[in-house]
């Protein structure tokens, strides 16, 4: 079964524009799911949907068979720990005033996960490279790329299923980029990621499957080598087309 299933998701804010229209997707345990499409396409609406931060205004989200209900804390408990986000900017993200052991400790307090904090903590840390010692420094004694890792460690911390990532490389110059792109791959193995970017090439080395979002619709989806190789819509040979170099396929 799949872990999460989209069923006819649309959304509009109260302003009404639609601005996800129609979704169907299923994410799959251990296939990363990259999430692919201009600016404004309604990319990260999608994630806050996911992540339960806002509700579909009609179809539904279903986590393992059960109804993502927002209104339903008894669920949203559960689901909090199961799904967790990193965001784009490594620097608006992370409190400034709280240590890094206070930072990648937080989602186990605020879910009461039931774990020795310190060593939860300190695994979490070595998990995304960063020394032991980090635990007791701030956020601004660290550059854009670690404090991408401590975002990350947070994310990871309370040992979720699914990790919900929103152009978290963009921020960042081009060897970090690749840095933090080979530490998601290797955390694949304990978690699954769905991957919103701009950047297909990055979706190429990260995600088996893909979907291409324009204005709010899903033009195209499939496995992403197939996608790559032989993109059936027009909007996705755009894509690709403004995408200087592909690496070699998944
Ligand atoms: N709070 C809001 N109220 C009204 N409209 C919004 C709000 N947030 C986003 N939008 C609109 O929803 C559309 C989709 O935005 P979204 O941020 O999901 O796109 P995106 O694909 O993630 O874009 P980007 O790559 O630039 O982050 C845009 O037209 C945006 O203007």
């Amino acid at each position: 079964m799949s872990f999460i299933t989209v069923e006819n998701v649309s959304f509009a804010y109260r302003s009404g524009r639609t601005i996800l229209d129609s979704l169907n997707l299923t994410i799959e345990k251990g296939r990363n799911l990259g999430i692919v499409g201009e600016s404004g396409s309604g990319k990260t609406t999608l994630l806050r949907l996911l992540l339960g931060l806002a509700q579909p205004s009609a179809g539904r989200i279903l986590l393992d068979g059960q109804i993502l209900d927002t209104r339903n804390r008894a669920f949203m408990g559960g689901f909090r720990k199961r799904v967790q986000a990193v965001f784009q900017d490594p620097y608006s993200s992370l409190d400034p005033r709280q240590s890094v052991f206070n930072i990648v400790a937080e989602p186990l307090r605020a879910l009461k996960v039931q774990t020795d904090i310190e060593s939860a903590v300190s695994e979490a840390l070595a998990a995304v490279g960063l020394p032991a010692d980090a635990a007791r420094r701030y956020p601004h004694e660290f550059s854009g790329g670690q404090r991408q890792r401590i975002a990350i460690a947070r994310a990871i911390v309370a040992r979720p299923d699914l990790v919900l990532a929103d152009e978290i490389v963009s921020a960042l110059d081009l060897s970090t980029r690749i840095l933090i792109v080979d530490l998601l791959k290797t955390l694949s193995t304990s978690a699954t990621f769905a991957v919103v970017s701009h950047d297909i090439a990055l979706v190429a080395l990260l995600c088996p499957d893909i979907i291409i979002l324009e204005k709010g619709r899903i033009v195209e989806s499939g496995p992403t080598e197939r996608v790559l190789k032989d993109p059936a819509h027009p909007y996705t040979r755009r894509l690709l087309a403004s995408t200087p170099r592909l690496p070699p396929p998944v």
